[in-house]
């Protein structure tokens, strides 16, 4: 049942605007998509140069501008979680520039019901399981780290008193001598039903927009991992097998080369391709065949996904992308391209 690949898909965020800068193809044999931006030469450069007009990326699947989040969860995070409940790992991320659409894809909107993104649907289809399962045991806990600067917060502090980012709890990686990874200062909380996981979720939210001032929009340009612990056993046996499901809210992945800025901004965007850069060595090594070496280590998010990618566990991207024309820039176009072979 583990599909040993990883799984990149596209979201395109509806926009009122014609545009016509991109196009999909959905392949006819139906195993992937193809996603085509044209970005017709500018003619300030002169009418003779050899500027690319069009650019192709491949996908498992295009998510167009009218697909629903219904639509996106059965296609995308049911078989993540399937693959959890069944005792493996499982990670899914949303990558994508600023605007793009990873919180909607992975929290979902406010607005309506129906808006509810992958983690409030998979929570809710995960404790319907534990409760129509009969031949096992669940338990879940629930942890929620934000990671800014390469620093850890732990987003499900109960106390409200964190008025900055700097005010949660600080997460720090240990490595036992094992080489596993520990996480101080993470709270995992234990959620009886998808109540308790949703205010859970809530909870960390709230921190996640209260430690958020104008000067400190840190969620844009912050990792924010929200994981699902689930450890089941048949009754009557003490053998327990856990599994962990991650859903990462990765931050705005635009590149600041160009644009001149300074300072923190500066620093954040350094923090940032750095660590996306990271997770794209990763994720690279882990689909090239015969590669020994792995470099979890370079990041603090690698390090705590360093159990939950590749090998047994399914690892899938979600690439949300914003279709207005201001944002085709080639330049600066996604860093992480993975075309599935
Ligand atoms: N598929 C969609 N359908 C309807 N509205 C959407 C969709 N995707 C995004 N939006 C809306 O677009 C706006 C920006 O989306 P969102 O906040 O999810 O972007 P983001 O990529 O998470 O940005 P940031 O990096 O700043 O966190 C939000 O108001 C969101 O509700």
């Amino acid at each position: 049942m583990v599909k040993q690949t990883i799984q990149i898909y596209s979201r395109i965020k509806p926009t009122k605007k014609i545009t016509a800068v991109y196009s999909v193809d959905d392949e006819e044999n139906r195993v992937g998509s193809t996603l085509e931006f044209v970005v017709p030469r500018d003619l300030a450069d002169g009418f003779i140069n050899n500027k690319k007009e069009s650019y192709l990326f491949r996908f498992q699947k295009v998510f167009d501008q009218e697909a629903k989040q219904e639509e996106v969860f059965e296609h995308i995070a049911k078989p993540v979680a399937d693959n959890v409940l069944a005792g493996y790992n499982g990670t899914i991320f949303a990558y994508g520039q600023t605007g793009s659409g990873k919180t909607f894809t992975i929290t979902g909107g406010a607005e309506r019901y129906s808006d509810r993104g992958i983690i409030p649907r998979t929570l809710s289809y995960l404790y319907q399981h534990f409760s129509q399962d009969s031949s096992k045991v669940y338990t879940a806990h629930i942890s929620y780290l934000e990671i800014y600067n390469e620093v850890g917060y732990d987003l499900l502090d109960p106390r409200h008193e964190a008025s900055r980012l700097e005010d949660l709890p600080k997460v720090t990686i240990m490595e036992d001598e094992d080489q596993n990874i520990h996480l101080k200062n993470l709270s995992i909380q234990q959620s009886a039903n998808e109540e308790e996981a949703l205010n859970l979720l809530f909870l960390g939210d709230t921190n996640r927009m209260i430690a958020e001032t104008p000067m400190n929009q840190a969620s844009t340009r912050s990792h924010c991992i929200f994981t699902v612990h689930v450890c089941s056993r048949e009754p009557g046996s003490s053998t327990l097998r856990r599994s962990k499901l991650h859903l990462v809210d990765l931050a705005g992945s635009e590149r600041v080369g160009k644009t001149g800025v300074g300072g923190q901004l500066l620093t954040e965007a350094k923090y940032i391709n750095l660590s996306l850069h990271y997770l794209e060595q990763v994720i690279i090594a882990l689909s090239e065949k015969n590669r020994t070496h792995i470099p979890y280590r370079n990041s603090m998010m690698t390090s705590v996904l360093r159990d939950s990618l590749g090998g047994n566990c399914m690892t899938t991207m979600i690439a949300t992308v914003s279709v207005d024309k201001r944002n085709v820039d080639v330049k600066a176009s996604p860093t992480l391209i993975i075309h599935p072979s």
